[in-house]
């Protein structure tokens, strides 16, 4: 129940709505209990004419519809009608309540996915996340809505109905009223074993929806392999599983409902038996029997429907459970911090930096230093860790031990989002909004301003592709625009950082998608636009970092040569190499 505690803290702004939808609840409850009552007075009092009962009802009927039919016959009309207002005003309140209440799950959970630590996205899958943004959130709207107010009425049913049933006739009562603790641990039983497979259901979709939206996502590659059939067969093996577990839940829930109508029946059967042997007896009036024969029956749905509600409580505390495992995720923001926001001016400092992930070591003793302005190129065999290197000057990743200083301040110490936002970073996967180009330009702007917007294009050697497409800044990227060639699109992510004018700059293996000749086309713009800002490069090509104030060569998380071009071109060693690779390659026309 401790999920329940949880939602409680969820319905702060909304209790009052909710509370007066329980008394709606409460209503609807009371007016669809009169009825039968009602009936009971026209068999007994009206049409049998047998004396009043000592009932405050009987008596309070005597004193305002009397002995007319036709009176009431209208208040039933007046109980129907109240009933319907009630029941209208639970449906609208607790809509209200749940909406509202989700709306914050779903701002809080859109907040925390954007604050959580940027490890975390390493260990999940994006079709999990979605299915717990989305069908997740869905439950617990329902529960809220629908289940929790089901929940309310069917509790007050029951315990209204017991104080009739017993003031009507206790004997009777008792009997009948004993098949529903039967059928309540029925119900209990079947929540406890449902849920289990409520959970297994629900990652049998997630797993669907990753293999699903991993498919969509890299059909491209999917068809370049060929390999349409291999992915056919992963979806189908996962869809059986899915259809498998469902399946299971649908079986329980088969053998769920003739049972509890096995129940319903008997407490029906004992009511008509009992109830008309001891009327013709004279032991209890027919208006009675008549009475309880409408209780059971008003009683019957709503109890049986029990399990099923408390199998989506169930359902409901698992999805609650995955929305709050998303929830009590590390954030990498802690405001309690108070942590520092200097000014950047862009001075760089490493001193014997280790780092691994978790604990596969990936840098060992790094140290260098670059100067306000100064460009650094780094060169290294694949997963030699560069990029891990940059992830630790945006704080993406916090160093195991030495010192990173910027403008002399200890990296740590200073605030994340405020080092993120002082850098500018081009990630070596491009990644372009479904915007037009203007806005995915522009889209860490508060104000697009297209002067910004041209220049950063013009220093990333895009503005005149633009103006090339049919409708220029205004064409569409992303799902549902023009396919963008891969140069293109890193250039429009390079526009997208330079427009900051941030005082330092990272490219990480940003310009691999564009031509030699464009390469140092936008090198060149970058010196002679963004002279003052320091400036990172890390790249697979000798030409797009010979020019570099500083060269790193990284291999196996180790600096194994730092120099300029000129000072590493004819030192034995992988810059060496490679030089000669490309120059060979070069001269052959490669
Ligand atoms: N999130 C992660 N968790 C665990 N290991 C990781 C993670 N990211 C990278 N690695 C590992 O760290 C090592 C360095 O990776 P990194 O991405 O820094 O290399 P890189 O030099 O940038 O490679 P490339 O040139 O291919 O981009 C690799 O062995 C990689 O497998």
């Amino acid at each position: 129940m401790n999920y329940l505690n949880k939602i409680y803290t969820y319905t702060e702004g909304y209790r009052r709505v909710y509370f007066l939808s329980t008394l709606a609840v409460f209503g609807a409850t009371v007016f669809s209990l009169l009825t039968p009552l009602i009936i009971k007075y026209i068999i007994d009092i009206i049409i049998q004419n047998f004396d009043l009962s000592d009932s405050y009802f009987e008596k309070s009927m005597d004193f305002f519809v009397g002995k007319s039919l036709l009176n009431t016959g209208i208040l039933i009309f007046f109980v129907a009608f109240f009933q319907g207002g009630c029941l209208y005003f639970k449906g609208k309140l607790s809509s209200i309540a749940s909406e509202g209440i989700v709306k914050t799950v779903k701002d809080k959970l859109y907040t925390q996915l954007q604050n959580v630590k940027y490890s975390y996205f390493n260990k999940v899958e994006t079709g999990d996340l979605l299915q717990r943004c989305t069908s997740d959130v869905e439950t617990i709207r329902k529960f809220l809505a629908i289940q929790l107010v089901e929940v309310v009425n069917i509790i007050l049913m029951i315990i209204i109905i017991f104080f009739i049933l017993i003031n009507l006739n206790l004997k009777l009562s008792i009997i009948v009223l004993s098949i529903i603790p039967l059928m309540f641990i029925f119900s209990l039983y079947f929540f406890i074993v449902v849920k289990k497979y409520f959970k297994i259901s629900d990652e049998a979709e997630a797993k669907l929806s990753t293999i699903l939206q991993e498919n969509i996502h890299g059909v491209r590659v999917v068809k370049a392999f060929a390999s349409e059939d291999l992915e056919i067969k992963k979806f189908r093996c996962s869809n059986k599983h899915y259809s498998h577990v469902t399946y299971k839940l649908i079986r329980l829930f088969a053998y769920y409902w003739p049972i509890s109508s096995f129940f319903s029946f008997v407490q029906m059967g004992l009511v008509l038996f009992l109830g008309i042997k001891w009327a013709v007896s004279g032991t209890i009036t027919m208006g009675t029997v008549i009475a309880f024969g409408m209780y059971v029956w008003q009683l019957e749905f709503p109890v049986r429907n029990l399990g099923r509600i408390l199998s989506d409580f169930g359902k409901a505390s698992i999805s609650f459970e995955r929305i709050e495992e998303i929830l009590d995720s590390e954030t990498d923001f802690n405001e309690n911090e108070n942590l520092k926001k200097p000014q950047i001016k862009g001075k760089i400092v490493f001193e014997n930096v280790r780092f691994s992930y978790i604990d596969k070591p990936i840098l060992n003793g790094i140290s260098f230093d670059l100067d306000i302005g100064e460009t650094l190129g780094i060169l290294g065999p694949t997963g030699s860790g560069k990029s891990s290197l940059i992830h630790l000057i945006t704080r993406l990743y916090d160093y195991d031990s030495g010192s990173i200083k910027i403008d002399g301040v200890e990296l740590k110490e200073i605030d994340k989002k405020w080092i993120r936002k002082n850098i500018g970073l081009v990630l070596q996967e491009t990644f372009l909004f479904a915007k037009n180009v203007r806005e995915n330009i522009g889209i860490t702007k508060k104000i697009l301003d297209d002067c910004d917007i041209f220049t950063a294009a013009k220093t990333a050697s895009i503005h005149e592709g633009i103006l090339n497409f049919k409708e220029g800044y205004e064409t569409q990227v992303g799902e549902k625009g023009v396919s963008l060639s891969g140069g293109q699109k890193q250039r429009i992510a390079i526009a997208r950082t330079i427009i900051n004018n941030h005082k330092i700059l990272i490219f990480d293996d940003s310009l691999s998608a564009v031509d030699i000749e464009t390469d140092a086309s936008i090198r060149r713009e970058l010196k002679k636009k963004h002279s003052s800002s320091t400036t990172i490069i890390i790249s697979h090509r000798i030409s797009s970092i010979m020019d570099a104030d500083k060269i790193m060569v990284l291999e196996g998380g180790k600096i194994s040569a730092y120099g300029t071009h000129n000072q590493l071109k004819d030192r034995d060693g992988l810059y060496k190499r490679i030089l000669k690779i490309q120059k060979d390659g070069m001269k052959e026309g490669i």
